[in-house]
């Protein structure tokens, strides 16, 4: 009872293939101890019997062809049927060196006892050598142990085989799990960035989010197009953020800022001596822009000259150093941005057409700001909150009244020109104080005044009619008080409303 409890425990331990032909292998040769023992199982393709075994003592391996009908093993899983070989002789026809020095090595004077192994379902699944004497092979074949051995061992393999399966499937489905995960994360943390650092909820601002998006995951160039101070550079930036090379450098040159005769050395550096002044080596932007984003701000004040060598870097990805005589290579995605109507300058023979077509492989326009008139309110809400921080100071809200000056202002120098105007109505306003037309300088209450824009042809910024009305009404008694300065008798009659309605107008817009 013992060794049957002893003979079960040890078949519960192996869990994998080897480890099961390991214990088969065992268990013969401590109980049958042969000359010699080979398992064959076919591998995953089923062209070739993977073989373990032992010769004496010592492990052997080795792969044979399982259609190599000539060589003991393969013949019996082709016939599935138990054989019985008295001698070894003929071992130098079989082709397979390894199984042939095998059958040298357990001498003519042993035989080969071969067994189909079955598998739960009594179908073949490998198949079991035995070398011995002849007499001694007879004997275990007529014993009939040795068949029971297989079973037990073919049952036995089939679950170790779908216990396998059953990890490998497993493990693919945790690993595409983590995967889906992973990039759910990484969609989430795309949109906070972009939310965060592109603020707008109109559908121009959210068109733009989607856009960076979708094209921050390829390498394609792109061309940012838009007006002065519109928010071409904190695209570019989040496309870079966005992008799997956001771990990477993001190198930025304005074209515009450099002279002509610097920005071939300020992208492509220069070797010591290239030139007078040139004391060491210098590295181009180019080359740090290795890995990551070279953006070129302001593309179209590039002179021509350069254009051509831009050209060919975009091509090849090659560049050579000043002074230097070798070819030197970069990865870069690069990221062009324009205020200026490049295809006219391509029109006009400005701006090379190849160049042109090079750097918009995919393409962004950034709408101006009074284009998208209800981002306003969010923006300076943004604006505000960031001067507080920096300042120190907790500023109240925008007062109704600037707020329908900017709503009609057109904003030629777009985000940009809002941000200035907000950091100095922030600077004129008290800890705690709200943010009125009062903190701002007069020049800049007369532009926004003297450029009051019509509100827009389509008045499709607004989306609370009682709202935008009391914004209308506050800015023209706010403009009126300003130009009669305070005084509400003339205001009033300017108007035509009684003194009264007026005072209770301001009170309740909140003018002063
Ligand atoms: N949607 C936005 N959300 C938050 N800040 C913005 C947004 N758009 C622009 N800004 C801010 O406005 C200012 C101008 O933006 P940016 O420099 O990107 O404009 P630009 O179009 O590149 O200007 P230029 O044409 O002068 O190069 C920056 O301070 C930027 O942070």
């Amino acid at each position: 009872m013992q060794r049957a409890l002893e003979f079960a425990l040890s078949l519960t331990l192996p869990d994998d293939e080897i480890a099961l032909t390991d214990w088969l292998l065992a268990v013969l040769h401590k109980h049958w101890q042969p000359q010699g023992v080979l398992v064959g199982l076919p591998e995953f393709s089923g062209r070739q019997l993977e073989c373990r075994g032992l010769a004496g003592n010592t492990p052997v391996a080795l792969a044979l062809e399982a259609d190599d009908f000539g060589q003991p093993l393969a013949y019996v899983m082709l016939k599935n049927q138990v054989r019985i070989w008295d001698t070894l002789y003929g071992g130098a026809r079989i082709d397979n060196a390894a199984f042939r020095q095998l059958l040298t090595d357990m001498g003519t004077h042993n035989g080969l006892l071969a067994l189909p192994i079955p598998d739960a379902a009594g179908k073949l699944c490998g198949v079991l050598g035995i070398f011995d004497k002849g007499d001694q092979l007879w004997a275990w074949r007529n014993a009939g142990d040795l068949e029971l051995l297989l079973q037990v061992f073919g049952r036995q393999l089939a679950r170790v085989k779908s216990l396998r399966r059953n990890q490998r499937e497993s493990t693919q489905l945790r690993a595409s799990l983590r995967q889906i995960a992973d990039e759910s994360e990484a969609r989430r943390h795309t949109a906070t960035l972009l939310e965060n650092q592109l603020v707008g909820q109109s559908t121009a601002a959210r068109h733009l989010r989607d856009q960076i998006a979708q094209i921050a995951g390829h390498s394609l160039s792109v061309l940012i197009q838009g007006e002065t101070g519109s928010g071409k550079e904190v695209v570019a930036r989040l496309l870079h953020q966005c992008s799997p090379r956001a771990d990477r450098p993001f190198v930025a040159i304005n074209c515009a800022a450099i002279p002509e005769n610097l920005i071939e050395s300020e992208l492509f550096g220069y070797l010591k001596g290239a030139f007078s002044g040139a004391q060491s080596n210098k590295e181009g932007l180019v080359a740090q822009a290795h890995g990551g984003t070279l953006f070129l701000d302001e593309v179209g004040d590039m002179p021509l000259a350069m254009q051509a060598k831009l050209l060919r870097v975009l091509e090849t990805r090659c560049y050579r150093p000043l002074g230097s005589d070798k070819e030197c290579h970069s990865d870069f995605r690069v990221i062009a941005a324009t205020h200026q109507p490049l295809d006219e300058q391509v029109a006009d023979g400005r701006f090379r057409q190849d160049l042109f077509h090079r750097l918009c492989q995919s393409q962004i326009l950034v709408p101006a700001l009074r284009e998208r008139a209800e981002d306003i309110a969010l923006l300076s809400k943004h604006f505000i909150a960031g001067f507080g921080e920096r300042e120190g100071k907790r500023f109240g809200t925008l007062r109704r009244p600037l707020l329908a000056m900017l709503l009609a202002y057109s904003f030629p120098g777009n985000v940009r020109e809002l941000r200035n105007l907000l950091e100095v109505a922030c600077a004129h306003t008290a800890d705690g104080g709200d943010i009125g037309p009062d903190a701002l300088p007069l020049e800049i209450l007369s532009r926004l005044e003297d450029d009051a824009c019509d509100m827009g042809d389509d008045y499709n910024h607004i989306q609370d009619l009682r709202q935008a009305l009391c914004d209308y009404e506050a800015a023209v008694i706010a403009a009126r008080l300003r130009y009669y300065q305070g005084n509400r008798l003339r205001v009033a009659e300017s108007l035509n409303i009684a003194r009264r309605t007026l005072d209770h107008k301001c009170m309740k817009l909140e003018v002063q």
